[in-house]
């Protein structure tokens, strides 16, 4: 099982690519590699590799800045997974992309079906969403993992914004109306790579997948969670939404049900906690070296 992995750089990628990939192989590309910015570019790396699976990690995450810069949001999250998805096909490769919560508008209360209406409130879900409908046209047998709240001891993450936050402040204003699932980019790159292996071997199931931690938490708790994991003496308040001015709209619940993807491929909701623990170690240990 050979994967190609775009993203080289990013949380979900890194992560992928220091799981143990039996009887196989995975190669990452990042932007010197294949700059998604450029048509061709996704597409020729594919021809010219020949995966079994491509796994689409990359996009333009920014949330606030999309809003700005919209033509390189849309070239990430819309036009690049729909020409990676075109050439997988053309090719005979499966093909896995990551689509995010910010796909719905956060007004339900119920957790959130992969059938539940979506209505993105900024640019970066909103390209996501196109990108979705474009990956499946182009690939119907692709699997799409909606997930949310990613962190990791990599990149840009609210974990590692906390944590750095902590250093030069002793009390915090965080939203506490915005409810969703943190999400270790570890146990997304192993619940990939589940499938992928499961798909190789012929498992039937394709479409959207919701992929969450659970439990369900504000950012306020999750900051909580933070500084209590990291043992980080910090007054956190809640505040709501309207008291966090940002240019790009959040949702407020994107609670999601991960029933489907337990059913399809085997793969269970992870405990957020454990992930954080995880992370939390890592950084500090990242940190004891520097
Ligand atoms: N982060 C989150 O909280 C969430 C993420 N997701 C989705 O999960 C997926 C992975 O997210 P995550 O790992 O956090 O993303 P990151 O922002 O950590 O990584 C995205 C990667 O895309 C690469 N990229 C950006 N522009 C280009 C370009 N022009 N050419 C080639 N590569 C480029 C970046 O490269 P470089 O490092 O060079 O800039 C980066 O490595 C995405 O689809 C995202 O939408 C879903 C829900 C939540
Ligand atoms: C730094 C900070 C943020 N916040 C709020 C703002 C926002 O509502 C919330 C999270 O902030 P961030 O900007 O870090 O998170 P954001 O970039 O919105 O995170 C999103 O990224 C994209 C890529 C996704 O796909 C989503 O699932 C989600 O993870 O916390 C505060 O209330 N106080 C603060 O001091």
């Amino acid at each position: 099982m050979n994967i190609l992995v775009f993203g080289k750089n990013g949380q979900v990628a890194k992560a992928l690519q220091l799981e143990p990939v039996p009887e196989g192989s995975l190669t990452a590309l990042g932007r010197d590699d294949a700059d998604l910015l450029v048509r061709g570019n996704a597409e020729a790396a594919i021809r010219e590799r020949k995966p079994d699976i491509v796994i689409n990690a990359a996009a333009y995450t920014a949330v606030d800045k999309a809003e700005e810069e919209i033509d390189a949001a849309k070239a990430l999250n819309t036009d690049a997974p729909a020409e990676m998805a075109k050439a997988a096909h053309d090719i005979g490769a499966q093909f896995i992309h990551l689509s995010t919560d910010y796909v719905f508008d956060g007004t339900s209360h119920d957790r959130l079906t992969e059938e539940a209406p979506t209505n993105p409130l900024n640019k970066y879900g909103a390209t996501k969403l196109v990108g979705e409908t474009q990956v499946m046209a182009a690939h119907p047998k692709a699997v799409i993992l909606r997930t949310s709240w990613v962190f990791s001891s990599f990149g840009n993450n609210f974990v590692k914004t906390m944590l750095r936050l902590a250093k030069d402040r002793d009390a915090l204003s965080i939203v506490a109306d915005q409810i969703g699932g943190p999400t270790e980019a570890g146990d997304i790159a192993r619940a990939a790579l589940a499938i992928a292996a499961k798909k190789h071997r012929g498992a039937p199931g394709s479409g959207i997948y919701h992929f969450q931690g659970t439990p369900p938490v504000s950012w306020a708790e999750f900051a909580e969670a933070i500084f209590e994991t990291a043992k980080v003496t910090m007054s956190v308040s809640p505040i709501p939404t309207a008291e966090y001015k940002t240019p790009a709209a959040r949702p407020l619940n994107t609670v999601l049900d991960c029933a489907r993807i337990e059913r399809d491929f085997g793969v269970a909701q992870p405990d957020w906690r454990s992930g954080l623990v995880r992370v939390v170690k890592e950084l500090q240990s990242k940190e004891s070296k520097s």
